[in-house]
C-alpha cells in the first residue's frame, strides 16, 4: 500500500478496534488502480456518525446529513462516510436524508459506476462485487446495476460520466450511453453550480475532445447553462488537444460561440465574479497579442471573428505565456489597455494635419496604440506625433 492510504490506515485500525468495519472506497481506489495521483482518500464504515464521534476526539460535521464526518488526526483531515443505501433519492438529486446500513455490499450497490464501487481493506485486498477492476482494465464506464435507476437517482451522474471520459480516456458502455441519452432532460433538476463543477473537471481532462463529442452525441450540451455551436467547438477542441492552454481555452471558446456578451455567458455558468474578471482580462490580452486593438464593447460583440483569432492565438502563443497568472501579469503591465488611454486623440490629429475628420483617424490611432502596446514607442504625445510623421501616417 502507498500514500495517501498509508497515513489513513491508523483510522481504519481504530474503527475496527471499536468493533466496526472500515475500508477505502470511491475515486481514490479507482485512481490507485489506474496509477493516477490520489488527492483525498474516502473511508467508508459500518459505524454511524454518532458512533464515530465516540471513537475520535476531533471531528467536524462536514456532511453529516449524508453520513459524512471529517476526522482530524495528526494535523490531517479524512472524510469518513457511513455505509448507506439507495432509495432515498428525491427529485433526481442527491438524497436529502439517508438510510444508514451495516453492509458494505449495500453501500457499493448504490454507487454510480462500477469503477467507483470498489473497496480496499487495510491489507490492500479488494472487495469488488461489481467487477469494477475489470471495467478499469477495459477502460469502460458502466453503471452499477440498472443504468436507468442510477441516473434517475442522481442526474448529475450524466455529467460525471462525461467528465470521467475526459479525465480518464475511458469509453461508455452501450447501455450506460443509451440511458444517458434517454435521461438528458433530468439534468434540469441539477443546480448550475454542480454542473459547472463537473464541467470544469471536464475542461481539465486530457481527453476533452472525446468528452465534447459525447456532450453533443448524447444531447447533454443542450442542457448546459449556455449553448455552444457544435461544429465550431468540435473543430476548435481538436486544435486545442495540442494547445497548452487548459481550462482557459474552452471557457473562452464558450464565450465566443455563445454569441453573446462574455460576462452574460459566464454568469450563466455562475462562475465566481473574480474568475469572470480574470477571463475577460485574459481575453483582452489575447486580442492585443493578435494585433487587434478593440474597445471592450467591440470585443464583446465581435463574436465569431474573435473565436477565429483566439484559435490562432492559442497556437502561436509561447508555452510559458499561457499560464493564466502569467497572462494576467502581462495584461496588467501593458502601457495602455484601450484607445482612450492613448495620449493622442482625434482632435490632436485634426489640429496637426488640418484634415477633415473621418475614418482615417481611427485607423491612425489604432496603429499608434498598437505600437505603444508592442513597446515600439512610449505613450507620450510628442513621441507619438514624431512616430506618426516618420511612418507617414499623418
Ligand atoms: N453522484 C454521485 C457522486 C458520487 N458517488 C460515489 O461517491 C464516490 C465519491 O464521490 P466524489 O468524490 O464526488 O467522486 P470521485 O469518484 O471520488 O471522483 P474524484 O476523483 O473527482 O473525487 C464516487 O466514487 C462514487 O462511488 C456516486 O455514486 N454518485
Ligand atoms: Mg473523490
Amino acid at each position: 500500500m502507498k500514500e495517501p492510504f498509508l497515513s489513513a490506515l491508523p483510522l481504519i485500525h481504530e474503527i475496527e478496534a471499536a468493533g466496526y468495519e472500515a475500508c477505502f472506497v470511491g475515486g481514490a481506489v479507482r485512481d490507485f488502480l489506474l496509477g493516477r495521483d490520489i488527492h483525498d482518500v474516502d473511508i467508508a464504515t459500518s459505524a454511524t456518525p454518532a458512533e464515530l464521534k465516540t471513537i475520535f476526539s476531533k471531528t467536524v460535521d462536514v456532511g453529516i446529513e449524508h453520513g459524512t464526518i471529517m476526522v482530524i488526526q495528526n494535523g490531517k483531515s479524512y472524510e469518513v462516510t457511513t455505509y448507506r443505501s439507495e432509495g432515498d433519492y428525491q427529485d433526481y438529486r442527491r438524497p436529502e436524508s439517508v438510510t444508514f446500513v451495516r453492509s458494505l455490499y449495500e453501500d457499493l450497490k448504490r454507487r454510480d459506476f462500477t469503477m467507483n464501487a470498489i473497496a480496499m481493506d487495510k491489507e490492500g485486498n479488494f472487495i469488488d462485487p461489481f467487477a469494477g477492476r475489470l471495467a478499469v482494465e477495459k477502460k469502460v464506464i458502466v453503471t452499477v446495476g440498472s443504468a436507468d435507476e442510477r441516473f434517475q437517482e442522481d442526474a448529475l451522474r450524466l455529467m460525471r460520466a462525461v467528465r470521467f471520459v475526459s479525465q480518464l480516456g475511458f469509453h461508455l458502455e452501450k447501455q450506460t450511453e443509451k440511458a444517458i441519452k434517454e435521461h438528458v432532460d433530468l439534468l434540469r433538476h441539477i443546480s448550475v453550480e454542480r454542473i459547472t463543477a463537473e464541467f470544469e473537471k471536464l475542461l481539465d481532462g486530457k481527453y476533452k475532445k472525446n468528452a465534447f463529442e459525447l456532450l453533443f452525441h448524447t444531447g447533454i450540451y443542450k442542457r448546459l447553462p449556455s449553448l455552444f455551436n457544435q461544429e465550431h467547438v468540435v473543430q476548435s477542441v481538436t486544435k486545442l488537444e495540442i494547445s497548452p492552454l487548459k481550462e482557459l481555452d474552452i471557457w473562452l471558446l464558450a464565450l465566443y460561440f455563445s454569441g453573446e456578451h462574455p460576462v452574460t455567458t459566464l454568469k450563466k455558468w455562475r462562475l465566481p465574479s473574480k474568475k469572470i474578471k480574470l477571463l475577460s482580462m485574459a481575453l483582452s490580452y489575447l486580442m492585443l497579442r493578435k494585433d487587434h486593438f478593440w474597445s471592450r464593447d467591440e470585443l464583446f460583440t465581435a463574436g465569431k471573428e474573435i473565436a477565429l483569432l483566439v484559435e490562432t492565438a492559442f497556437l502561436t502563443i509561447k508555452r510559458e505565456d499561457v499560464q493564466l497568472a502569467h497572462l494576467l501579469d502581462k495584461y496588467e503591465s501593458l502601457p495602455i489597455k484601450s484607445l482612450k488611454e492613448l495620449t493622442v486623440n482625434g482632435n490632436d490629429l485634426i489640429r496637426w494635419t488640418g484634415k477633415q475628420s473621418g475614418p482615417w483617424i481611427g485607423k491612425v490611432l489604432h496603429e499608434a496604440a498598437q505600437a505603444v502596446i508592442n513597446g515600439e514607442i512610449a505613450n507620450h504625445k510628442q513621441e507619438i506625433r514624431s512616430w506618426m510623421e516618420n511612418c507617414r501616417l499623418i
